[in-house]
């Protein structure tokens, strides 16, 4: 870890909710792990009438302290705030946390921590209206897959499910005890977002809130519309990869818009507490950039139904028109690149002067279609990348080896933020 994150013992100290002693029905607390968040118009939304709520008593621990009571979790700063910092100290930003006491730990002990992010050597990026989807990131230069188009530290980091515990007031349909958890969860982030440098709370209350009718709060409607899974190793290990994810919500990446055909991903590099943003292909200057908000390796049918909580109806080339031809594809990506795996070991087993072109050809068939129905970023592409090379290398097509080792470098940088291979 670096001097810098630990000037002194005068930092704005972590603090974190006292044991709550009320225990929690074990029928609510069910409720709780199904709960599925409310969208679009909700007529019983906000406070339940009847719910009572309570003040949550704080207690306060020294800012770089990583020694918690198991199950604590904290409102804490990265990198750790002095009463003399300044927003302008850290260029890439400031992150406020509420984050378990085993994740403030892996981050303090992750190798390097503490670093600086890598930084672009120009403003690659413009943040601009669009006709139809508000404000949009595009490309300010032509940008190479894998090219580092920014870097940025999130606003705020927290989980990405409500993890405090309430008591249930006897009669409270599921609605409204769903209601009273959300009321609840914004007492939470607004001690994270006051926690915030003026500017930052700013950029915050700036962006995009399509929450708004729900019953979510001002903080948690925005964190709703514009979070990001932290993804990698940042999750809970007890609760697993799913409950015990993260959402961080950053200033400018959080203007990136939806498609089906994403240009850009991201990966969060835990060291310097920081997202990096890569295209996934070669792109244009001028052309906006998209991230996928669900899953692509799904019918478009599909895709529109889990894109209703964010208020878009995608209107990309794989969802406009007739998409059978690309639903074809994305569900049946994995048997596709199995049955040219298989067909790649018994190809291996030939004598070298019996190897035709019985791999390569459906190999290369089958990556045009991943790139005419913009799938780079989807995992199968990189793979699908390597057994190209590998193909080539065994044909002794060197020059060809080559130019797909170069594609599968960049593309690896560009969706995992290191290399593979
Ligand atoms: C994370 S924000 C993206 C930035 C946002 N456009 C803004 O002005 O700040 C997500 C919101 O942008 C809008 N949006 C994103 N992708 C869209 C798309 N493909 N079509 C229409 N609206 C879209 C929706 O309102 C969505 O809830």
């Amino acid at each position: 870890m670096k001097r810098g994150f630990l000037k002194s013992a005068k930092a704005q100290k972590t603090f974190y909710p006292a044991e709550d002693e009320e225990p929690v029905p074990d029928l609510f607390k069910q409720l709780v792990k199904g709960t599925k968040l409310s969208y679009g118009k909700v007529k019983e939304a906000g406070r339940p009438e009847g719910y009572q709520t309570k003040g949550v008593e704080m207690k306060e621990t020294a800012a770089e302290c990583v020694d918690h009571p198991e199950g604590t979790k904290l409102f804490t700063t990265i990198p750790i705030q002095y009463p003399d910092s300044t927003y302008e100290d850290q260029p890439v930003g400031w992150s406020e946390c509420f984050i378990s006491a085993d994740i403030k730990r892996m981050i303090y002990e992750t190798p390097g921590f503490g670093r600086s992010p890598p930084s672009p050597n120009r403003l690659n990026y413009r943040i601009e209206s669009t006709p139809n989807m508000g404000l949009g990131m595009f490309a300010a230069h032509p940008l190479k897959m894998g090219d580092l188009i920014l870097s940025e530290r999130p606003l705020l980091v927290v989980p990405r499910s409500m993890t405090m515990s309430i008591g249930a007031p006897v009669g409270f349909t599921p609605e409204q005890y769903r209601q009273a958890l959300m009321f609840e969860w914004e007492k939470y982030l607004e001690m994270a977002v006051n926690r915030m440098f003026p500017e930052n709370r700013k950029a915050y209350y700036a962006l995009a809130n399509n929450h708004s009718e729900d019953g979510s709060g001002r903080i948690l409607g925005i964190l709703r519309t514009n979070g990001y899974d932290v993804g990698g190793d940042f999750y809970d290990k007890k609760l697993g990869k799913h409950d015990g994810a993260y959402s961080a919500t950053c200033d400018k990446m959080s203007r990136l818009n939806h498609s089906c055909r994403p240009n850009v991903s991201h990966s969060f590099d835990i060291a310097s507490f920081s997202f990096q943003l890569r295209p996934v292909r070669d792109i244009q200057a001028g052309e906006q950039l998209f991230y996928s908000y669900c899953k692509c390796d799904q019918p478009a049918a599909a895709r529109q139904k889990a894109l209703e909580p964010y208020g878009v109806r995608c209107t990309c080339e794989s969802c406009l028109g007739d998409a059978t031809e690309s639903d074809e594809l994305r569900t049946h990506i994995t048997p596709r690149f199995m049955a040219i795996q298989t067909a790649y070991v018994h190809w291996l087993q030939r004598p070298p002067q019996q190897r035709d072109d019985s791999v390569l050809k459906p190999a290369l068939a089958l990556l045009s279609a991943f790139e005419r129905d913009g799938l780079h970023s989807n995992r199968y592409y990189s793979l699908l990348l390597d057994t190209i090379r590998e193909v080539y290398s065994d044909l002794g097509d060197k020059e060809s080896a080559t130019k797909y080792a170069r594609l599968l470098r960049a593309c690896s940088i560009a969706c995992t933020g290191s290399i593979t291979r």
